[in-house]
């Protein structure tokens, strides 16, 4: 690398400075390292130890001879910064650059404002986001800041040449930089470093001066030692750190004081839910704080950042060719997951859930059930506990909803939120913030509830609370079950009895639920009703194979010659099973066994093997029985013989992409005569050989589009790749594995 500095003159060479130097030699990334020290002896340790290129006690030696392109870094104590400022307005030349790596922002600006007037121009506060509990030259590792954060609190007075430097200088050893405000930098760090150390020291300390404890640690173990590894850092500095940080750690140390009491009065009282219920959340926000440490190995992120640590890449590559053949159970039922844990929230008593979906969109739902107080056990391989709250015990969240992908989190919620008397805002990732929230917006209005949207009536959602909910009887000018539900849903709260009609069978897990929890659900032919004010009654939930992730097994058995798939425990029930009414129309050899009924669902066993398959019109009646499953539908059709129409079909248009646009996008690359319509598509089949080119398609972020291309592999001349594939996760967690199970050639790239 060309050097990106000059020279570099450390003030401090520990770990912090010395790890510095050791990286920017490696990098090759600057010219010198010389270190300032106040002891000969460390100068000389940190000469053998080969961390700087030479060392001086008396910094007068050093500073005059700096000029343009050298940066002094300042590592030392936080509250001996002041003292190195001062030597460096006697002698420091105009042009070098100055820095630092405090923890605390406010008291180094102090520092610069005390000693020079102001923050000079070419001073730079920062803050690697770093470290580890050894201390001193001699614990100095050059990769120390490889894929770490540095936080730089820059003032309106700095000159963007010594901030590029600065910049370019934390960039060539491999860290990140951020910029933000000395005040935010120093309340989040209190939060996240500063109070932590504050507890390990005061823990230690407790217990190494309470006689009764003298044996504590000859037995303690991994959980003492996990939990106080930090109080072996540098007291010095630490002191430093909290003198220097005062106000902001104080407020933090109050917000947990505050919270320890009320969990030692939970223990007094022997409160078993209260207990439950602190530790389920605390659990669920590490566990997905070690998920996302995980995919990128960034120390100490910062908790506003972290949405976006989410949006990893992931790509897919599917090797052409392979036959289908296993016996898999697919992930539990997306819709009767989310509904498990809405209705499970708001019953009386303990609703306990098997063969939950794990998928980041029922967990969505499961969070926001969680923000808003009520207790939930799990997931643990499928299995949820709800502690319900009843019909009014939901608690107003502490902040705005985050539902990520999950269309039918927002809409079903938006019905349930409108009764509270709590107001509330629903938010989603970037696919959930493009589509239309007006379809529930509108009947809720009607209702009397105070509904917000953002321009178009996109999300996110503003719901006011208290409203008084009127009964109305409403006909959906769409197939939706999601804005049935919403107006069901918003009918519990209602006064009266709220009607839905529908222009054609969609899904019916709400009605049947809300049955199965005791609350009477009429229905005669298209209509749905509810009375408002009822409870609802805690009860069991077999959460039964999602038909929707089936589905892509059953096409790919369908699709490929030689194969022979059996799925375990699906659910079929009539208003989800247009996929396999739509199959066997195109001459799909599908049979299905074992059909019962569990907590009134249908499921059967569903064995597909291979047979030839012919092109067909798709009969429009069931376009909302088989929604979810045109993409992979598409797949088939590209695989028949003849032609397949469909129509009816705009809907595919508003989901998490444009499913029409990206399929036909898809298809045309791969080779197929695709030509979308407003409604639907029109696809020319291959019969024979592979049907798909290779070729590199883009998933739109969607899942289902993902996996749909996937099958495609099976019949391809040659690798598919198709990118943008991290949403597999909101619906199919475990897609990689089951289709690596039955044979199809997947490798996935993140
Ligand atoms: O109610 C539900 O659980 C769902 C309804 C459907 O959406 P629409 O109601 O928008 O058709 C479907 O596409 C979605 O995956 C799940
Ligand atoms: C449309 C879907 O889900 P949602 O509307 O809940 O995002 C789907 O899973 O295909």
């Amino acid at each position: 690398m060309e050097p990106v500095i000059n020279r570099l003159v450390v003030f401090g060479v520990g770990l912090i400075g010395g790890s510095l130097a050791l990286a920017l030699k490696r990098a090759g990334a600057c010219r010198d390292v010389i270190g300032v020290f106040r002891r000969e002896r460390s100068a000389q340790e940190a000469l053998a130890l080969g961390v700087c290129d030479c060392a001086y006690t008396d910094p007068r030696d050093v500073l005059p001879g700096l000029g343009k392109g050298d940066v002094v870094f300042v590592s030392v104590p936080t509250l001996a910064v002041a003292g190195v400022f001062e030597q460096l307005r006697e002698s420091l030349p105009e042009g070098v650059t100055v820095t630092d790596g405090a923890s605390v922002k406010g008291s180094v600006v102090a520092a610069a404002e005390k000693v020079w007037g102001a923050v000079p121009e070419f001073l730079v506060p920062g803050h690697p986001i770093a470290g580890s509990e050894r201390s001193g030259a001699e614990a100095a590792k050059a990769d120390l800041y490889k894929h770490h954060r540095v936080i730089l609190t820059p003032m309106d007075s700095v000159s963007g040449e010594h901030l590029a430097r600065v910049e370019a200088m934390w960039a060539a050893v491999g860290a990140e930089v951020l910029t933000m405000s000395v005040a935010e930098h120093d309340e989040v760090l209190a939060a996240t470093s500063h109070l932590p150390h504050v507890i390990a020291y005061g823990l230690v300390d407790t217990l190494a001066h309470d006689s009764e404890n003298q044996n504590i640690f000859r037995y303690a173990a991994g959980g003492f030692r996990d939990f106080t590894r930090i109080a072996s850092s540098d007291p010095v500095m630490w002191r430093d750190i909290m003198l220097a940080n005062g106000p902001a750690i104080l407020k933090s140390i109050d917000l947990f004081t505050a919270n320890l009491g009320e969990l030692r009065k939970a223990i007094a009282d022997s409160d078993e839910a209260r207990l439950t219920g602190v530790f389920t959340r605390a659990k669920a926000a590490r566990d997905r704080f070690t998920r996302m440490l995980a995919r990128k190995s960034f120390s100490e992120p910062l908790i506003e950042e972290m949405d976006d640590m989410e949006g990893k890449e992931v790509t897919f590559v599917v090797r052409p060719g392979g036959t289908v053949n296993g016996d898999i159970r697919v992930p539990g039922d997306k819709s009767m997951s989310h509904r498990s844990i809405m209705l499970g929230s708001l019953a009386e008593g303990v609703t306990e859930v098997e063969g939950f979906l794990e998928g980041e969109d029922a967990l969505a739902t499961l969070q926001a059930f969680r923000d808003m107080g009520v207790v939930i056990e799990g997931p643990d391989k499928g299995r949820v506990t709800i502690h319900g709250v009843g019909m009014h015990g939901l608690k107003a969240p502490a902040g705005p909803l985050y539902l990520g992908n999950s269309g039918t989190s927002m809409r079903l919620l938006a019905g349930l939120l409108a009764g509270q008397a709590f107001s509330a805002t629903l938010t989603g990732d970037e696919s959930l913030s493009r589509r239309p929230m007006n379809r529930v917006a509108e009947p809720l209005r009607q209702m009397g509830a105070d509904i917000t949207t953002a321009e178009a009536g996109r999300p996110p959602l503003q719901i006011g609370g208290g409203a008084k909910l009127q009964a109305i009887d409403y006909k959906l000018p769409m197939a939706s079950a999601q804005v049935k539900s919403c107006v069901l849903l918003a009918g519990l709260y209602a006064d009266g009895r709220t009607y839905t009609t529908e222009p054609a069978p969609t899904r019916d897990h709400t009605e049947r639920m809300l049955s199965g929890f005791g609350y009477a659900v009429e229905r005669a032919g298209a209509t749905a009703s509810v009375n408002g004010g009822g409870k609802l009654f805690a009860t069991k939930i077999d959460v039964p194979a999602d038909i929707s992730s089936a589905t892509f097994f059953m096409v790919a058995a369908a699709i490929t010659p030689g194969s022979d798939v059996t799925l375990r425990h699906v659910g079929i029930n009539p208003t989800r099973d247009g996929v396999i009414n739509i199959l066997r129309l195109m001459g799909a050899d599908i049979e299905l066994s074992n059909q019962h009924e569990v907590g009134g669902e249908p499921v059967a066993d569903i064995r597909v093997r291979y047979a030839s398959l012919k092109g067909i019109r798709i009969p429009e009646d069931q376009v909302p029985l088989a929604i979810d499953e045109f993409p992979a539908l598409f797949i088939a059709a590209a695989c028949a013989d003849g032609e397949t129409i469909l129509t009816g079909a705009e809907e595919l248009r508003v989901k998490e992409s444009d499913r029409i646009q990206a399929m036909a996008d898809g298809l045309l690359l791969l080779g197929v005569d695709a030509r979308p319509t407003p409604d639907g598509i029109v696809i020319q089949g291959k019969p024979e050989g592979p049907a798909f080119t290779g070729g590199s398609v883009d998933s739109c972020g969607d899942h289902r589009i993902a996996m749909s291309f996937t099958v495609a592999g099976l019949r391809a001349a040659d690798a598919i790749t198709i990118d943008n594939c991290a949403n597999v996760a909101t619906s199919f967690p475990n897609f990689d594995q089951l289709a690596a199970t039955v044979g199809i050639g997947l490798d996935v790239r993140d």
